[in-house]
């Protein structure tokens, strides 16, 4: 695969911002995006998705944010009659191309749900499940696998005991954390969080929110909130979209502090939205 050197000093990306040195995991191009019954979805987005950071897409419902990061994995291809037009690079190479297999784009971009989904088996075969898809690993280098990914996600500790009960037997924020190990298991560049604290209590919430700063040290993760707080918390980077169209894009600080369109100022201030 091609690798994308370090972004030039000064380049410009999303609506102005700048990454001087930041190295990009994925780029979208003038993308857009169309429903099966013709709604546009995306309009024209452009955007850098620094590696190794958090980046959030807010806005108000309906303005694309989920439809955004769906384009990431292609996740909508499953919908028939669902469309994308444009580019989004991931490390250099266009995802949007048709020779791409998406199975193993799946497995280089994860994808984490508002609601937990953790398949109807054991707390082990949901981690060792997806593996087996990609990897013939033995049965040592497995167990291995199954609790690296639990760790990662910040859940080892409270299943290792109960590897073998079914992983729908967990508490709500557990199952949350499962699926992250799960996607995190086949070693994925880029994690998509789609909400995934919206169903969660606060104190499930607040374990999701420090393995996001966790995460981000070994992958790229983009997470769609309706929560500005939770933005503001969590990410490094953040995009404002508004029906359809990308607003604005920058550091999380200054989009935040500092906007530069009045459309996010309202946004954020909640004099809109
Ligand atoms: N399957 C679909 N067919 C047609 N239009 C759709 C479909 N799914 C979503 N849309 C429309 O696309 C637009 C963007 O939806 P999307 O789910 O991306 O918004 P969102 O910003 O994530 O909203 P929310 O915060 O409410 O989840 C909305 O106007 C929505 O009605």
């Amino acid at each position: 695969m091609e690798v994308a050197t370090h972004v030039p000093q000064a380049s410009i990306r999303g609506n102005g911002v700048r990454f001087d040195q930041e190295r990009l995991a994925l780029e979208i191009k003038n993308l857009d995006f169309f429903y099966g019954n013709g709604f546009q979805g995306l309009k024209s987005v452009n955007l850098g998705i620094p590696e190794h950071k958090a980046t959030a897409f807010i806005g108000p419902s309906g303005c694309g944010k989920s439809t955004l990061l769906r384009t990431l994995n292609r996740m909508y291809s499953l919908y028939p009659g669902q469309r994308a037009v444009g580019e989004i690079l991931l490390y250099g190479k266009n995802i949007l191309d048709p020779s791409v297999d998406v199975n193993l784009l799946r497995a280089q971009v994860g994808m984490v749900f508002q609601k937990p989904t953790p398949f109807p088996m054991t707390i082990y075969e949901n981690i060792a499940f997806g593996v087996r898809l990609y990897e013939n690993l033995n049965k040592s280098d497995m167990d291995d696998r199954v609790e690296w990914a639990l760790s990662k996600a910040a859940l080892w500790n409270e299943v290792k005991d109960k590897l073998g009960q079914n992983g729908l037997s967990l508490s709500g924020g557990q199952q949350q954390r499962l699926c992250i190990a799960r996607s995190v298991a086949v070693k994925p560049s880029v994690l998509l969080l789609d909400e995934p604290t919206s169903a969660l209590d606060p104190i499930s919430t607040g374990k999701v929110e420090e393995l996001v700063h966790e995460l981000k040290r070994d992958y790229t993760i983009a997470i769609v909130t309706h929560n500005m707080q939770q933005a503001a918390r969590v990410s490094d980077y953040t995009a404002y979209m508004y029906l359809g169209e990308l607003i604005e894009f920058g550091s999380t600080e200054e989009l935040f502090f500092k906007p530069k369109r009045k459309e996010t100022e309202d946004y954020i201030t909640g004099r809109f939205g």
